[in-house]
């Protein structure tokens, strides 16, 4: 390089003496699925401009998957092809190893431990496997001095544990929430955009390869609280503890409750809410209703996003794609390039010696307020009979909507009521679905202000 006058001043000749070319740093990626075929192409397709960011060439030198024989759209020709993941432990040559196989036991927990074990750098795509062993993980790799890294692992492409464990790391953080799983956004999203059916969407999400292996962990909440789990171990400085999260999926949301929304102002997201309270940590994963205009009413389709809250910062908002090949590879890619520059981080942002044991807190003490959707049969004195009930509940209701009239049929009507505490909601709805009038399980959403 020259000098911006073109000459090459004193000392400037060390900038044009050829660098070393620093040994790459060798990668084994086990699981060639959607993310690992995708972490693969991105290391070939942008090579260069990451060798300049890594300080060094960042090169897969073995794989493990499989099938052999499938075409990945990446060449694996040449790699060391592992039959058992677990060996790849094992391999001198290896300097990281990458495990996108998935699930929370199994060959991606052996082969995480087992690399811990032998001091390898781990690069995981796998919530489900943090969110259930994190704790022993990040105890065993602080053990052996080694980086166990998973900026994939939550809301795909955004850097949100970068963000959470560093760029925030100066805050107390008061509340970390967001839309976590591209599979239910996208298809509560393409329901509401095309009337779609919710199997027919789900389906797609499982071609674009958004979906887990297992969709039912996508639509039953489970997914989200994993990152839930993990994100709030990060943000509150404690062990992760996905037992005390509160999960309900988007199973039961209708379309009729999605229309319904969208004519009261709101719309249907799943969210998951971390939130520090005065007595501890609340953790809930459950559709929502919030406000269509709010930024959160407006993540759609695919993409996620996380809002976390700091004393110092306020309040922060990443909007990013949350699932697919290229968002998630080009999180597994950060990790690596974070390796290869010999940055290392804790786990969970602190030693585990000083994460904090804040208590969990029982969702029945959650404050907030509701959608009640009833089907009752259209009669004189049915709303009264479900305001009494909410009546001798305490519970204050803000509005209530009755869609059309047929006498002696069945019709929905839509009830919103002020902040009132979940388990006294609880036994009014247990009340309210008793009723003779009404005749459907009603559906309960909570409404958020995110
Ligand atoms: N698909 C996505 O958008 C995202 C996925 N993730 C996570 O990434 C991980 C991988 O997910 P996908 O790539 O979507 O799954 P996938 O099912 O497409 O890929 C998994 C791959 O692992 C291989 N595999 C299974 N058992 C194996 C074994 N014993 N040894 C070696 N390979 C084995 C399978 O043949 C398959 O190719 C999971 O933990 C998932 O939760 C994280 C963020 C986003
Ligand atoms: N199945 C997950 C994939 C990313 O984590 C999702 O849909 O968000
Ligand atoms: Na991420």
């Amino acid at each position: 390089m020259s000098a911006p006058d073109g000459r090459s001043g004193a000392g400037r000749g060390e900038l044009t003496r050829p660098r070393p070319v620093a040994r790459p740093l060798a990668v084994a990626i086990a699981g060639l699925g959607t993310v690992g075929a995708g972490v693969a192409k991105l290391l070939r397709d942008n090579a260069e401009l990451i060798a300049a960011r890594a300080g060094r060439p960042i090169a897969v030198t073995a794989v493990s998957s499989r099938d052999r024989t499938r075409d990945r759209g990446v060449p694996v020709a040449g790699l060391r092809w592992y039959e058992d993941a677990v060996a790849i432990a094992a391999d001198p040559a290896i300097d990281v190893v990458v495990e996108t196989i998935g699930g929370s036991e199994g060959p991606a927990r052996a082969l995480v431990e087992a690399a811990i074990a032998a001091g390898k750098p781990v690069v995981t795509a796998n919530k489900a496997l943090l969110a259930v062993h994190g704790a022993a993980l990040a105890e065993q790799a602080e053990a052996r001095g080694v980086t166990l890294a998973f900026e994939a692992a939550v809301a795909g492409g955004i850097p949100a544990i970068k963000a959470l464990r560093e760029g925030l790391a100066a805050n107390r953080i008061s509340r970390v929430a967001g839309i976590l799983n591209g599979t239910c956004n996208y298809i509560l999203t393409t329901m509401r955009e095309r009337g779609l059916q919710f199997a027919e969407v789900l389906a797609d999400a499982q071609r674009l390869g958004y979906a887990e292996a297992d969709p039912a962990f996508d639509i039953d909440g489970v997914d989200a609280a994993h990152k839930l789990a993990i994100l709030a171990a990060l943000a509150f400085g404690r062990p992760v503890d996905l037992g005390a999260v509160h999960i309900e999926g988007i199973r039961e949301v209708s379309a009729l409750d999605i229309e319904l929304a969208e004519e009261l102002g709101y719309r249907i997201k799943l969210l998951g809410i971390a939130k520090r309270e005065e007595s501890g940590i609340s953790t809930r994963v459950h559709p929502c209703m919030v406000p269509k205009a709010a930024a959160i009413g407006r993540v759609e389709g695919v993409f996620n996003a996380v809002v976390a809250e700091g004393d110092f910062v306020g309040r922060v908002m990443l909007e990013g794609r949350g699932a697919g090949a290229g968002p998630t590879a080009s999180a597994v890619v950060a990790d690596l390039i974070d390796l290869a520059r010999g940055r290392l981080t804790p786990v969970w942002g602190a030693a585990t010696d000083a994460l904090s044991h804040a208590p969990s807190l029982p969702m029945e003490k959650h404050v907030g307020a509701y959608y009640l959707r009833l089907m009752v049969l259209d009669r004189p004195g049915v709303i009264a009979d479900v305001t009494g009930v909410l009546r001798d509940h305490a519970i204050s209701l803000e509005s209530m909507l009755q869609r059309g009239r047929a006498p002696g049929e069945a019709v929905p009507i839509v009830l919103t009521t002020h902040d009132c505490v979940e388990g006294r909601m609880r036994e009014a709805l247990a009340r309210i679905e008793a009723l003779p009038t009404v005749v459907e399980k009603p559906a309960l959403i909570r409404i958020e202000g995110l």
